[in-house]
């Protein structure tokens, strides 16, 4: 596997992990505005989080069908490098956040069956980065986080995409070589696969997931 691939570690709610994923040679960090979610964190703490990232490592904020109200408090108190739209937001939604904010947009498309593919190239066209998941289940509570992968040979032979992308969804230390060399991904994003228990994320599985992607 190559050891260019540039990895994201997202539900991060401490100072610890946070460190922790940089140190190992995270290339983002992710946090969560999602009050559903275990890994939600509130404004005041992303900010503090977010002022000890070393340089040179991104730091995205992820949303669900977040307002402009929402995300003018979050863009005026947290340093940010990215926004993770991770909802149902449209093509025309993602141009706006892009136009209102400034920052690059990577959106999330959920993949269940290769019905879903056509999505891609939709908002190939409008967002700054992809990040293909795994669709949640119908009676779901979150659009992502829920770790379960999707049918990577789905990706197997696609078109050249003209925008860096990443894989999610349901990755882990034991499968990420798999999953990079089935989908061709460069990037990787994970989250419940680096926790001991929703929401809580270990430093030790956080080292051996970014040791087996890079290696
Ligand atoms: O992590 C969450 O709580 C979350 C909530 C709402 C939307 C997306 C969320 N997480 C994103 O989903 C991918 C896949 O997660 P997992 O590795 O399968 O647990 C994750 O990388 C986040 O970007």
């Amino acid at each position: 596997m190559p050891s260019d691939i540039r990895i994201k570690i997202c539900g991060l709610s401490t100072p610890e992990t946070v460190a922790a994923a940089a140190e190992s040679g995270a290339a983002y960090v992710g946090f969560v505005f999602f009050p559903k979610s275990p890994r939600n964190i509130d404004l005041a703490t992303a900010r503090e989080l977010a002022l000890d990232v070393p340089n040179g490592v991104a730091k995205v904020a992820l949303t669900v069908n977040a307002n402009d109200v929402f995300l003018d408090q979050l863009a005026d108190t947290v340093p940010l490098d990215m926004l993770q739209l991770h909802g149902a937001e449209t093509p025309e939604r993602v141009l706006a956040v892009k136009a209102r904010y400034g920052l690059p947009v990577m959106k999330a498309i959920g993949i269940a069956d290769k019905g879903d593919l056509p999505q891609i190239e939709a908002y190939e066209a409008v967002a700054d980065q992809l990040l293909i998941d795994a669709k949640p289940p119908k009676q779901a509570v979150l659009p992502g986080g829920n770790g379960l992968a999707f049918d990577w040979t789905l990706l197997a032979g696609r078109k050249y995409w003209q925008r860096p992308w990443m894989l999610a969804g349901g990755l882990s230390a034991v499968n990420v070589a798999e999953a990079v060399q089935r989908t061709g991904a460069r990037q990787v994003d994970i989250s419940s696969g680096v926790e001991s228990a929703p929401g809580v994320k270990d430093i030790k599985l956080i080292q051996d997931f970014i040791a087996a992607a890079l290696a």
